[in-house]
C-alpha cells in the first residue's frame, strides 16, 4: 500500500472503535492529517477526544479499526519501530540505569558498536545540556531533566518522526515554559519532524508550525491552523496580538469542549 501524498507522516482515513458493554464506541472518526519533513505539528483537543489513541496508532502501539498510517511512505504495521521515537508524559526512564545507559538503551538493542554508542550518547546528552549528568541515576534528576533524557534517548535512535504525548504535562508552570523554550531550540538545531499532542493551547501555538484541533465524541479533526509566527520565538511572543488572535480562533473552534481544555 502506498502513501497517497508522500508526506513524512500521513494519517489516512483512520477510524478507531472500542467494544464496550456489547456496543462499539467510536473514538476516532475518519482522521486525515499530514506532517511534512522538518515540521513541528501539535494536536490539541479536550480530554478524552482521542489524542493519545491517535498517537498510539501512529506509534504502532495500537492498530486502527480502519485506515492507515504511513511514515516515509511506508505503511505502519502495528509495531513500534525505530523510525518513530516516543516521549510520554510519565517519566519512562529505567531507574536502575544511568542517564548515559538510558540514552544508549535502544542503540544497544540495535547492536551498535560500543565506540559509536559512546559518541552518539555523548552528542545527544550535549544537545539536551546534560553531559555532566551522564553517570547520574534518574532519581537524582528533576522532572524537566528526566524529560530531556527521554528526548535525548528518542533522538539518539534518529527517528524519522518524534512523537510526544503531553511530554510536559507533569511539570510545574515555570519548568514547563523552560522546557518549551528548550524544545524550540532543540528543534531549530536538529529540525526533527515532530508530532506532539497537548491539551495546552498556548503550548501548541508556541511550539508549532501547524496545529490540528480535535473535537470529541467521536474524535474528529475540526480545524487545521497554520501558525503565522516567526520561526525564532521568545516567551513574550505569547503576549503578542497575533498569538492572542490564534488562541482565540482555537478556543472558538473548541467552544463546546472548552470546559475541559486548559487555557
Ligand atoms: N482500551 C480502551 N477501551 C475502551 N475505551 C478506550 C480505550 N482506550 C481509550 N478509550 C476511550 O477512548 C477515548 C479517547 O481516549 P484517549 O486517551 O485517546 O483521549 P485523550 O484525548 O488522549 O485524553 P486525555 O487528554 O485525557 O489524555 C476515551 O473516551 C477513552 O475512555
Amino acid at each position: 500500500m502506498l502513501s497517497p501524498t508522500g508526506a513524512k507522516l500521513e494519517v489516512h482515513n483512520v477510524c478507531k472503535s472500542y467494544g464496550l458493554k456489547g456496543k462499539q464506541l467510536r473514538v476516532l472518526d475518519d482522521i486525515n492529517l499530514q506532517i511534512h519533513s522538518r515540521e513541528f505539528v501539535c494536536l490539541v483537543g479536550a480530554s478524552g477526544c482521542g489524542k493519545s489513541t491517535l498517537l498510539n496508532i501512529v506509534a504502532g502501539l495500537a492498530a486502527p479499526s480502519s485506515g492507515a498510517v504511513f511514515v516515509d511512505s511506508q505503511l505502519v504495521t502495528g509495531r513500534p519501530g525505530s523510525d518513530r521515537g516516543m516521549v510520554f508524559q510519565g517519566y519512562t526512564l529505567y531507574p536502575w540505569l544511568t542517564v548515559a545507559q538510558n540514552v544508549a538503551f535502544g542503540l544497544q538493542l540495535r547492536q551498535m558498536s560500543k565506540a559509536e554508542q559512546r559518541d552518539r550518547v555523548g552528542y545527544f546528552l550535549n544537545v539536551v545540556g546534560l553531559s555532566k549528568f551522564a553517570n547520574s541515576y534518574p532519581k537524582q534528576l528533576s522532572g524537566g531533566m528526566k524529560q530531556r533524557v527521554a528526548i535525548a534517548r528518542a533522538l539518539a535512535n534518529e527517528p524519522a518522526v518524534l512523537l510526544m504525548d503531553e511530554p510536559f504535562g507533569a511539570l510545574d508552570a515555570q519548568t514547563k515554559e523552560q522546557m518549551q523554550q528548550f524544545l524550540l531550540e532543540l528543534w531549530a538545531q536538529t529540525h526533527v519532524t515532530v508530532m506532539m499532542i497537548t491539551h495546552d493551547i498556548e503550548e501548541a501555538i508556541y511550539l508549532s508550525q501547524r496545529v490540528y484541533v480535535m473535537s470529541a465524541h467521536p474524535g474528529q479533526i475540526k480545524a487545521e491552523i497554520t501558525i503565522q509566527l516567526p520561526e525564532r520565538r521568545e516567551l513574550d511572543i505569547k503576549l503578542s496580538p497575533t498569538f492572542v488572535d490564534i488562541k482565540r480562533q482555537i478556543i472558538h473552534t473548541l467552544r463546546h469542549d472548552v470546559a475541559t481544555v486548559s487555557l
